[in-house]
Order: structure tokens, then C-alpha cells, then sequence
């Protein structure tokens, strides 16, 4: 059974998905304060949340249980992702729900801060009949400069355009052509900001955007432009905000996002210029029905089968491509976790090889599932696809992946090499139609056997006799060999031998093993 809680509003009919899955004890409360969360959420295995609570680094180092954060909505905050990341905790959203929505609020914004809706609106609920004094301007023919050009960006400027608006972008990744595909103009952030009459933000709140619109950015817009922001408090220096409307520099903002949130004792609030809602980008029942579906199936997903849409804290991999990378995931991990048990010392470095059609793909999912294997051994399940390689890195274990289109005789070949003070192991597995993963190589021995079940490995020297010696020793403990491989590098040299055993080996009966003067390394691995 899966403890889930939810911990701010969501839609009913949205979380309809996690109602109906199996396994899943729901616990909806969203009155609890920051310490309440605290002394609950051990025993939890997913948090849903909005923009509303907090997900902080010391709330995630009591979240012992927890495994995944649901995010329904687009931004993310307000969750610690690299401590998120740091526990192994992947954190999903829902990018395309609330699109629609946000980019809707958005233009009413617009249209009521062009027309002093509230105001005039707020005016008549006092009884005052003032047509003189809430004179609008035209949207038509005025220019719209939207920064942050994504889902949400891209939406405005389609409606905008309906509005006869010229629209003017900025976006670090608008070209030129995309612009005039959509029949607008782009332009550096500061064209932007000087050419429009109204600005709209649609960017994420990140260390670069933090007071994106600051005194300066003010300064060089035109006189009596509006400002409307619908994206996240934050982006907008408040206090610059207000001199630039009390000079009259700004004529208008509207606001439906804050520097902290719920806010309420906001000098903002108090300037007639300012229209402002409560954070309702995305507060539509479409939305919010659409968002809450979209992280339910992803946190269901996740905690039966291990797979999600739209992971935050790990790169997602196109969906063509996960088809062709996805039959190598159990065999980069089987990798790993052979390679890790053929040494005591430290490793220091990996290398991962790509040969063959694997070549061909986008291999970082592989690397990260090798790394988690190998680091399974000494780390256990804290170790996962999330914090795979933050934890190699923590530990000073350098990566690195190798790709060459040629596999020696493979269709693919998957190489694995690990590096310490003193020594270099390897190991290379390849996929075969319809019989799975197979190993072989190890180091520089050819062999052929399959990744599963108790196996020995076991460095000897090429000697008649050893086998034998071998082979009875294990029959008087009973341990019967279901398979054996053996390669040698000539005769009389090292040699190697890879068996397969019906049961887990204890240290004494390695030790066993270790006996045999010929034998000079064993290593049993239950994989
Ligand atoms: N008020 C509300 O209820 C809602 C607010 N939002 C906010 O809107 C933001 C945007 O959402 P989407 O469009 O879905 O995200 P998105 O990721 O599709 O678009 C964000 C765009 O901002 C651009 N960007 C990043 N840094 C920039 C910079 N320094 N200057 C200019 N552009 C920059 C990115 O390149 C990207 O194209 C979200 O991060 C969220 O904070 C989203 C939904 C509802
Ligand atoms: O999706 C977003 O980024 C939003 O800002 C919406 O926030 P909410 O889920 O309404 O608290």
C-alpha cells in the first residue's frame, strides 16, 4: 500500500485516476502548517502539491518514505529540486494542463487593465456614475512585448494577435524564423522592453529571472507603458514597480502572481494604477482537472512501474527514443552490478561504451542505470534513476561516455569499465533477439552466460586439474553447477571461469574456493 498525501486544493474529478488505482491509501489535507507537514510527511510515499506549500530541503530530510513529488501545475518553485534530487525524490509536474488557462488570464488581464475594468467596476459598486474617468486605450495596433516565449508566452501571443496587437518576443530560444513563422518579431530583451506598449512575463521564476524587471529595465521602457504579470512574484522587483508607477513612468500594472504569497499587506495594492488577482492563472476547472490527471498518472506510474511523463529532476527522453534505449535499461544496470563486485578498492572512474546500433541513441538514461547499479552494492535502494549521478559525483567518480558505430561482430555491445588506485575491470553484456541479455566479456576473457541468479567468478591459473579440484570441492558442500564458462589468455596463463550456482555462496564456502592453490581471485554475485 502507497501513502499518498495531498496537500493543496485539487481537482476532484482530477485525482478520479489515483482514487481508482490499486494499493493507494489517499490522505487529502491542505490546512496543514509547515511544522504539521513536518512531523507527517515520514509517512508518505508521494506528495501532491501547487504553488501553495513549500516543499523546503528540511521538509525532504524528514521524508524518509517519500519518493515522489507531484507538481500540478507548471512551476516549481516552490519545491527544493536539488534537495529533491540530492534524496533520490524525482519531482514530475504538469507543463501543459493549465496553458490554456494561464495564456486565458492572461489576455483578461490585459483587456482589463486597458479598459480599468476593476476600477470602474469597483467605482459603480460604490454607487459612483464615472464615465469620464476610466477612459481606456485601444489594444488594436499596440505593441505587445512578451518575455518568455514557451507554452504559455506562445498562447498570448496568438490571442493577442487576434486583438490586431503587433507583438514584439524575447526568449532566449526564439530564432528569427520561428518568429516569423508565428508572424511576430523578436528582439533582444532590452528591444523588447522598449518597443512595447504593454510587457507580459512568461518565464519560470530562476536565478537569472529574479528582478528581471528591475529600476533599470523601467528606465528603458516607454512612458506609460503596462505591465501585466501572470508568470511568478518575483520576476518584477516590486519596490521598483511601485516608484516606477507612483513617477508615472508605468501607467498600469495587473498582477496575478507575488513576491510572497498569499499576500495581503502589499504597498502594490494600495495604487489605484494596479489591477491584481490572487494567483488564478490556472484556476479553471478545466485546468486543474487536467493537471491533477496528468501528475496522478505519472505518481501511479511511478510507484508500479517505474516510469513517468514529465520528470522535473530528470531529463525525459522522447518517446521514440526510449522505444529504442528501453530493452538495454535492465542490462546497463546487470553491468554495474556484476563490475562493482570484481573489486574491494574504490572506484574512481567509469567508463561506459556504446558500439554498435546503441551507438546510435541518445544513451544518457543507460549510463545513469549503469552507474545505479554499480553503486547499489555499497549505497542500496537509496540509490536511484534520480540521484544516480549526483551521488557518483558527490563521491569524486568521474563518467565518461564512449560511443563507436562499430561492435565487433555485435549487432550492440554495452562496455563497462570501472577505474581505482590500482586497478581497471570490465565488463561488456550484448542484447540477443529473443534471448535477453547476455555478458560477453569479462575483462579480457570472451564468455557467453546469462546475468541472472547466483554467479561465481572465480581468476585462476590454466592448469590441468583445477576444474576438478574445483568441482568436487563444491559437490561436498552440495553446491551444485547449473552452467560454467571458461576462457583463458594461453595456455598456462590466467584463466577465468564463470559459473552459475543453484544457490547463494557464503563466505566460507568461497573461502573454500580461495584454497585452491591455482585459484587466486573469487567473487560470487547474486544478480
Ligand atoms: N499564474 C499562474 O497561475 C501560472 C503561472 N505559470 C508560470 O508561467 C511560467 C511559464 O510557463 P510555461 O509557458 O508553461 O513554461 P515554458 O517552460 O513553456 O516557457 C518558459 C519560457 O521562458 C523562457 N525563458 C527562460 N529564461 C528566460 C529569460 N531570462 N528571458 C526570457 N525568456 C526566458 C524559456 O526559454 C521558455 O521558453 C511558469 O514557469 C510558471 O511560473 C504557469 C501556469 C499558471
Ligand atoms: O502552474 C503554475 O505554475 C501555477 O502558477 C499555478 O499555480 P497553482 O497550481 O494554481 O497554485
Amino acid at each position: 500500500m502507497f501513502n499518498i498525501l495531498i496537500a493543496d486544493p485539487l481537482s476532484e474529478d482530477g485525482i478520479q485516476p489515483l482514487r481508482n488505482a490499486d494499493n493507494m491509501n489517499i490522505v487529502i489535507d491542505t490546512n496543514l502548517t509547515p511544522q504539521e507537514l513536518e512531523e507527517k510527511i515520514g509517512e508518505f510515499d508521494a506528495l501532491l502539491v501547487r504553488s501553495q506549500t513549500q516543499v523546503t530541503r528540511n521538509l525532504l530530510s524528514k521524508a524518509s518514505k517519500l519518493k515522489i513529488i507531484g507538481r500540478a501545475g507548471v512551476g516549481v518553485d516552490n519545491i527544493d529540486l536539488d534537495a529533491a534530487t540530492e534524496h533520490g525524490i524525482i519531482v514530475v509536474n504538469a507543463p501543459n494542463g493549465n496553458t490554456n488557462s494561464a495564456a486565458e488570464h492572461t489576455m483578461a488581464m490585459i483587456m482589463a487593465l486597458s479598459r480599468k475594468i476593476p476600477q470602474a467596476y469597483n467605482s459603480l459598486k460604490n454607487r459612483k456614475w464615472d464615465r469620464k474617468k476610466y477612459i481606456g486605450v485601444e489594444l488594436k495596433n499596440k505593441t505587445l512585448g512578451i518575455v518568455g516565449l514557451g507554452r504559455i508566452g506562445a498562447e498570448v501571443a496568438h490571442r493577442a494577435k487576434g486583438q490586431r496587437m503587433d507583438i514584439i518576443a524575447y526568449d532566449p530560444f526564439l530564432t528569427k524564423e520561428k518568429a516569423d513563422n508565428m508572424g511576430i518579431g523578436s528582439g533582444t530583451l532590452q528591444e523588447v522592453l522598449q518597443a512595447a506598449d504593454f510587457i507580459t512575463i512568461h518565464t519560470p521564476l530562476l536565478k537569472d529571472t529574479r528582478h528581471l524587471l528591475n529600476t533599470e529595465a523601467f528606465q528603458l521602457m516607454k512612458p506609460g507603458v503596462q505591465i501585466v504579470n501572470c508568470a511568478r512574484g518575483g520576476i518584477i522587483d516590486e519596490d521598483a514597480l511601485y516608484e516606477a508607477i507612483v513617477s508615472k513612468k508605468v501607467a498600469g500594472a495587473a498582477l496575478d502572481v507575488f513576491e510572497e504569497e498569499p499576500f495581503l499587506d502589499n504597498k502594490l495594492l494600495e495604487l489605484p494604477e494596479v489591477i491584481a488577482t490572487p494567483h488564478l492563472g490556472a484556476s479553471t476547472i478545466e485546468a486543474q482537472e487536467s493537471v491533477a490527471i496528468d501528475v496522478c498518472e505519472d505518481v501511479i506510474s511511478f510507484l508500479t512501474v517505474d516510469s513517468v511523463k514529465n520528470p522535473v529532476n530528470l531529463p525525459s527522453v522522447p518517446r521514440d527514443v526510449l522505444s529504442k534505449i528501453e530493452p538495454y535499461f535492465h542490462m546497463a544496470e546487470k553491468l554495474g552490478e556484476f563490475l562493482i563486485h570484481l573489486t574491494e578498492e574504490v572506484v574512481e572512474e567509469i567508463n561506459v561504451y556504446y558500439s554498435g546500433e546503441l551507438s546510435a541513441f541518445e544513451v544518457s538514461p543507460l549510463t545513469r542505470n549503469t552507474v545505479k547499479g554499480l553503486l547499489k552494492r555499497h549505497l542500496g535502494n537509496h540509490v536511484n534513476d534520480v540521484n544516480a549521478l549526483y551521488l557518483a559525483e558527490r563521491r569524486g567518480i568521474t563518467i565518461h561516455e564512449n560511443k563507436t558505430s562499430t561492435a565487433k561482430g555485435f549487432t550492440n555491445l554495452l562496455k563497462v569499465e570501472i577505474k581505482t588506485k590500482s586497478e581497471k575491470r570490465s565488463v561488456s553484456g550484448t542484447l540477443l533477439n529473443g534471448l535477453g541479455p547476455r555478458f560477453v566479456k569479462v575483462e579480457e576473457y570472451s564468455v557467453d552466460f546469462t546475468p541472472k541468479g547466483h554467479i561465481v567468478v572465480i581468476h585462476h591459473k590454466d592448469q590441468p586439474g583445477v576444474i576438478g579440484k574445483m568441482g568436487s570441492l563444491l559437490a561436498q558442500h552440495d553446491i551444485n553447477i547449473a552452467t560454467m564458462q571458461v576462457d583463458r589468455s594461453d595456455i598456462g596463463g590466467n584463466a577465468i571461469m564463470i559459473l552459475s550456482v543453484d544457490k547463494h555462496m557464503e563466505n566460507e564456502e568461497l573461502a573454500i574456493l580461495k584454497s585452491i592453490e591455482e585459484i587466486k581471485e573469487v567473487f560470487a554475485i547474486d544478480l
